[in-house]
């Protein structure tokens, strides 16, 4: 089984020339270079040719390399979709899906070349999660984004640390990704100086099951890239779970005894999964 980490999403304004250099560095397993909400009107364009220009130059190593565009129905969403089908980054990131069409449409005028990602939040997409994720799967959509700042917003409901109002929406976007292979990163934390707060958040996302989180600043990517890798009691004890199994008095077992624990076959493709991200992570930075 081979995984690809996604622990640590880490955005900045496309057209920040400090930060760009910056995350060509950054330890974390994705940078999204934006263009929506993190660069003003009157820098959009700007930001589409710094966007390329980066693209291009390239320099970003093992990290995935996204770009979130404007919506197609702003007036630099489709210039930035044409932009960036031409160059291939990585990864399109689309801000604010909204219908189940939405995704073939961005599909389309993206052509086969970069992953297809999307933003969940606006509370129109999760009235109907189900039927616009059937589609998006569908159109090769590969990975959702929380934006729970949007979503604030929209739902005129408080984002602090704990998040109470949002574990509904949350829950529906990790289950619907699931259900349909896709990956899904958490929201971002936006209060940079408090890092016990974005710890908790961080362990709150991994026991929800997100794959990883969206951050804001290089000072939060250790955090999220601790809480989102196996412990090394969870690399422990799921080594004992693949030996047991693989022990001769085991075979043909469906269930056993693993550290006074039941232990199925299901907990066994756990296990694997534990131990195949826990490699995916042993990579030297660079
Ligand atoms: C939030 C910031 C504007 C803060 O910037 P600043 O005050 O300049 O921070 P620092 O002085 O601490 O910066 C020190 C150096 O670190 C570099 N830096 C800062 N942030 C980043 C970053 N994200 N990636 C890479 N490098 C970074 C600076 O360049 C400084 O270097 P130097 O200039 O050489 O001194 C800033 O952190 C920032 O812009 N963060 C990203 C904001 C962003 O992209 N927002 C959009 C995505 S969030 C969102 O919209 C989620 C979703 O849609 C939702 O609805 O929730
Ligand atoms: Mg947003």
């Amino acid at each position: 089984m081979t995984i690809r980490p996604l622990r640590s999403a880490l955005y900045l304004p496309a057209n920040r020339a400090s930060a760009v250099e910056k995350a060509r560095r950054a330890d974390c397993d994705a940078v999204i270079l934006d263009l929506e909400d993190a660069v003003a009107p009157e820098a959009k364009v700007d930001a589409r040719a710094a966007a390329v220009a980066a693209v291009n130059e390239g320099g970003f190593g093992h990290r995935i390399l996204v770009v979130r565009v404007n919506a197609l129905d702003t007036e630099w969403g489709p210039a930035d979709i044409t932009a960036l089908a031409g160059c291939g980054p990585d990864a399109v990131l689309v801000p604010k899906l909204c219908h189940p069409d939405e995704a073939g449409i961005y599909r389309q005028q993206l052509g086969t070349g970069p992953e297809l990602w999307a933003m969940l939040e606006t509370c129109i997409a999760f009235t109907q999660l189900s039927a616009i994720s059937a589609k998006a799967a569908a159109a090769e959509l590969t990975t959702y984004v929380m934006g729970t700042n949007d979503l604030a917003l929209e739902m005129r409901a408080k984002l602090d640390t704990a998040r109470a109002p949002f574990q509904p929406v949350l829950a529906q976007a990790v289950i619907n990704a699931r259900a349909y292979g896709l990956s899904v990163l958490d929201g971002v934390f936006n209060d940079i100086g408090d890092e016990e707060g974005l710890a908790t958040q961080c362990r709150e996302g991994a026991d929800m099951g997100f794959d990883g989180k969206t951050l804001i600043h290089p000072k939060q990517l250790a955090i999220a890239n601790a809480a989102f890798s196996p412990s090394a009691a969870e690399v422990r004890t799921a080594q004992s779970i693949r030996d047991a199994f693989a022990a001769p008095e085991n075979a043909g077992k469906g269930v056993i005894k693993v550290g006074g624990r039941m232990t199925e076959i299901l907990h066994l493709r756990e296990a694997e999964r534990t131990l195949a991200l826990h490699a995916a992570t042993q990579r030297n930075p660079s």
